[in-house]
Parts: structure tokens; C-alpha cells; sequence
């Protein structure tokens, strides 16, 4: 296990799990502890160049496709437990946001399963919704973006779309340093604009069967 002087810690507003249970999202650039976004770029950027990223696909294992088109990132799954110290604490935070969402909506998770993605400039990912066809154990999506700098002109926005009437834009969220979006798996359709430039983040989703 790897040993950490100061445990981390998370403060979720109440704010922000009103807005979730009412909304669907919502987004804060306090949950995670300052510092700490900026070492997962560092490691997701030394993993980038270890040629530990890949293709993402789309859908479950035995129908999965790799279409660019719809989907443009690479990705690195973090695993659980992590050998690197920096994702490490990401998981310790995340179950702690894990404990919170239990206490608040009763949804049962038992874990995160979550990766690094780096879309290059001009890839994005199309509207969709990420729980599965015909599977439910993805509840609660979570994307922490690591993008310093990051210009209204420079793309690669969130675009969370209404639930009810999907061609509706409700919010475009800017993928800056810190921030987090968090949104239900299961009905809030969302889309990656195409990116101006490189873009990081860690995406994950939490999860209510047990971890593979
Ligand atoms: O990076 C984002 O803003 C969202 C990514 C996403 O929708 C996904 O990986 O399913
Ligand atoms: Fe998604």
C-alpha cells in the first residue's frame, strides 16, 4: 500500500449533490486537492510516453468497435490498487466522493473504474450516454480534467445535452485544470467537442457491482 503523510481531503458542497439529484450534473473545481491534478498530468504524460495508452472503443467487450470518427481519444486504465503514487491518492479521494454519493443517494457503489484519455487536436467524442445497452452498473460518471491554459476558443468542451429533448444544449463546460463533472451514467446524454488542442483527463465511473 502506499503510505501518505496527509490523507486527502475531499469536501463536497451540498450544493453540488443538490444540483446532481436535480439536474443530473453538476461541476466544482474544489473537490480535489490543489496539486493534485497537476501530478496526474505529470503521470498521465509519462505514461502517455511509455506507449501505455491506447485506442478507446466503443460499447461492451464483445461488441466493441474502434471508430475514430465517434470517438477520438486514447486512453490508460488506472488500476486498482495503483502503483503510482499520484492516481493512487486520486482513488483514496474518489472513494471518499464514493462514500459520499452512497450516503446521499443510496446507490450502492462499490467502485470506480476509471482511465487517463488524451484526445489530439480535432478529435472529440459524439453525443451519447455512458451506461452500457443492457447493462446498468454504470451510475454516476466522473471526468476530472487536466488542462492548464485552457481558452473559451480552444474547443473540446463538455456539452451536457438535456435528458428530455437531446438536441437541447444545456451547459458547455471548459476542460480547465481541476475541474470536475459529474453527471448520472444513465441519462444525461454529453459530447467532447472537438478539441483545439491537446487535451487531458481522467474519466471514470462509479460503479455498484464488484470490481473485476
Ligand atoms: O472528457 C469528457 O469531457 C467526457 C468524456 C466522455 O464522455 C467519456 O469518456 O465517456
Ligand atoms: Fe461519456
Amino acid at each position: 500500500m502506499p503510505f501518505f503523510p496527509v490523507p486527502p481531503i475531499v469536501h463536497i458542497p451540498d450544493r453540488l449533490l443538490e444540483d446532481l439529484e436535480h439536474d443530473g450534473w453538476t461541476m466544482s473545481d474544489d473537490i480535489i486537492p490543489a496539486g493534485l491534478a497537476h501530478r496526474l498530468l505529470s503521470e498521465g504524460r509519462q505514461r502517455w510516453q511509455q506507449g501505455q495508452f491506447h485506442a478507446a472503443t466503443i460499447g461492451r467487450t464483445s461488441t466493441q468497435q474502434h471508430n475514430a470518427a465517434i470517438r477520438g481519444d486514447t486512453i490508460c486504465w488506472i488500476d486498482e490498487p495503483s502503483p503510482y503514487p499520484d492516481s493512487a491518492e486520486f482513488l483514496q479521494c474518489a472513494a471518499l466522493l464514493r462514500q459520499t454519493l452512497n450516503r446521499h443517494f443510496f446507490l450502492g457503489l462499490r467502485h470506480l473504474e476509471c482511465h487517463f484519455a488524451r484526445y489530439e487536436p480535432g478529435a472529440g467524442y459524439a453525443r451519447h450516454i455512458d451506461q452500457h445497452k443492457n447493462t446498468g452498473f454504470r451510475k454516476i460518471s466522473m471526468v476530472l480534467y487536466l488542462n492548464q491554459d485552457w481558452q473559451p476558443g480552444d474547443g473540446g468542451e463538455l456539452c451536457i445535452y438535456d435528458p428530455d429533448e437531446p438536441d437541447r444544449e444545456v451547459r458547455r463546460i471548459i476542460p480547465k485544470m481541476g475541474r470536475i463533472a459529474l453527471f448520472r451514467s444513465d441519462t444525461i446524454p454529453h459530447a467532447v467537442l472537438p478539441s483545439g488542442k491537446t487535451r487531458w483527463s481522467l474519466t471514470g465511473w462509479f460503479r455498484n457491482d464488484t470490481p473485476f
